[in-house]
């Protein structure tokens, strides 16, 4: 008898900006408590997993080379967790995962988080378990500090690690301009950095979370731009001083503010409509202060099956007339 191949799933899954990043002190594990407030932003990856008899992971898109396509991808360490969890076997788990990239790599976006989070969802439903999205964000928060949050997207605040989440609700949508770096920032070395300042005496914390939870409640951008804040974003600039010009150059385009997100390098700029990012965007692309930009709205959902519907389409065959 013929065994019958399930179709492959592709999920589609959003990079993160941290609206707030309050940091603790360092703990004893290495990590730091924090106080986060995430929106997942329409910036996307899409992943595909397949069953297959020639496992592995492929990479495709912008910053591929820079992602490692072995056992050490994010998305393939998602593979064997669920595998474990659910007591395949995860040694060989017939699987191949295709990663398209959209967000950029070592950006302070999440890229690698997303694609766990969109491989757990994807093998979910490749595999038929029967598993709720709490037990996967279980598993999903022994892959990484931001891998619940691209599970869950929307708003949300974190808190420990960032692992555990509530959601938060906002108005309306926002309007982002990312603008890219050339170079990652690696996400350890940024909150060494951060430790090293402290010790120095430098530099002053972010304020308490509660007012940006209540500008996102009142869907004013105006309000919400005066209250973003990282403390890793000295940290950012200390090893990427660059960084200072291309954070200047964003709002002198005309954005209400801007922030590094996360662990950086990206810059994130709040903008006060959809139509002023475009012109933000315009303008900073011709400034010669980052690699590249893109314009976003958060927040969106977290890691979705696409529908078959919705699937990105070959582009059609050009029409000569
Ligand atoms: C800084 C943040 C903010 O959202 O995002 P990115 O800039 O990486 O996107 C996250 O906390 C990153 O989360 P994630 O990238 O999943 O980090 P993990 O793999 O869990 O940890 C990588 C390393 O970062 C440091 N780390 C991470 C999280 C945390 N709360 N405290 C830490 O000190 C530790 O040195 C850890 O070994
Ligand atoms: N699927 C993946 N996508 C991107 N990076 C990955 C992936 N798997 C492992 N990595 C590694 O994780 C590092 C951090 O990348 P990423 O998650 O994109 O950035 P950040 O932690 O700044 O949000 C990269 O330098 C890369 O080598």
């Amino acid at each position: 008898m013929l065994a019958v191949v399930p179709p492959p799933i592709t999920v589609r899954v959003p990079a993160k900006v941290n609206l707030h990043l309050g940091v603790g002190d360092l703990r004893e594990d290495g990590y730091h408590d924090l106080i986060t407030v995430f929106q997942a932003l329409s910036l996307t990856d899409e992943i595909t997993v397949a069953a297959t008899d020639d496992p592995g992971v492929e990479v495709h898109g912008e910053g591929a080379d820079a992602v490692p396509a072995g056992p050490t991808n994010l998305a393939w360490r998602a593979v064997e967790a669920l595998a474990a969890h659910v007591g395949r076997n995860s040694a060989d788990p017939k699987v191949r995962v295709v990663i398209n990239k959209g967000i950029p790599v070592a950006g302070g976006m999440a890229g690698g988080s997303a694609d766990a989070a969109a491989t757990l969802v994807g093998l979910a439903s490749l595999w038929k378990l029967d598993i709720g999205r709490d037990e996967l964000a279980d598993v999903a928060a022994t892959l990484g500090s931001d891998v619940p949050f691209c599970l869950h997207g929307g708003n949300a605040l974190g808190t420990g690690r960032g692992e555990r989440l509530v959601p938060v609700l906002s108005r309306h949508s926002f309007h982002w301009v990312l603008a890219l770096a050339r170079r990652g920032l690696s996400t350890p070395s940024v909150f060494h950095e951060m430790d090293r300042l402290r010790d120095e005496g430098r530099p002053p914390r972010i304020g308490s979370v509660e007012p940006v939870l209540e500008a996102l409640a009142s869907g004013d951008p105006r309000q919400l731009a005066l209250l973003l804040g990282n403390d890793l974003q000295a940290a950012a600039v200390s090893l990427r001083p660059t960084l200072r010009r291309t954070l200047r150059a964003g709002v002198d385009a005309g954005a209400l503010a801007g922030v590094v997100s996360g662990s950086g390098p990206t810059c994130a700029f709040l903008c006060e409509s959809a139509a002023s990012a475009v012109q933000v965007a315009a303008e900073l692309s011709g400034a010669g202060v980052c690699r590249t930009v893109r314009v976003a709205q958060g927040p969106v959902p977290g890691a979705k099956v696409v529908q078959r519907e919705d699937q990105t389409r070959p582009a059609p065959p050009p029409v000569h007339a």
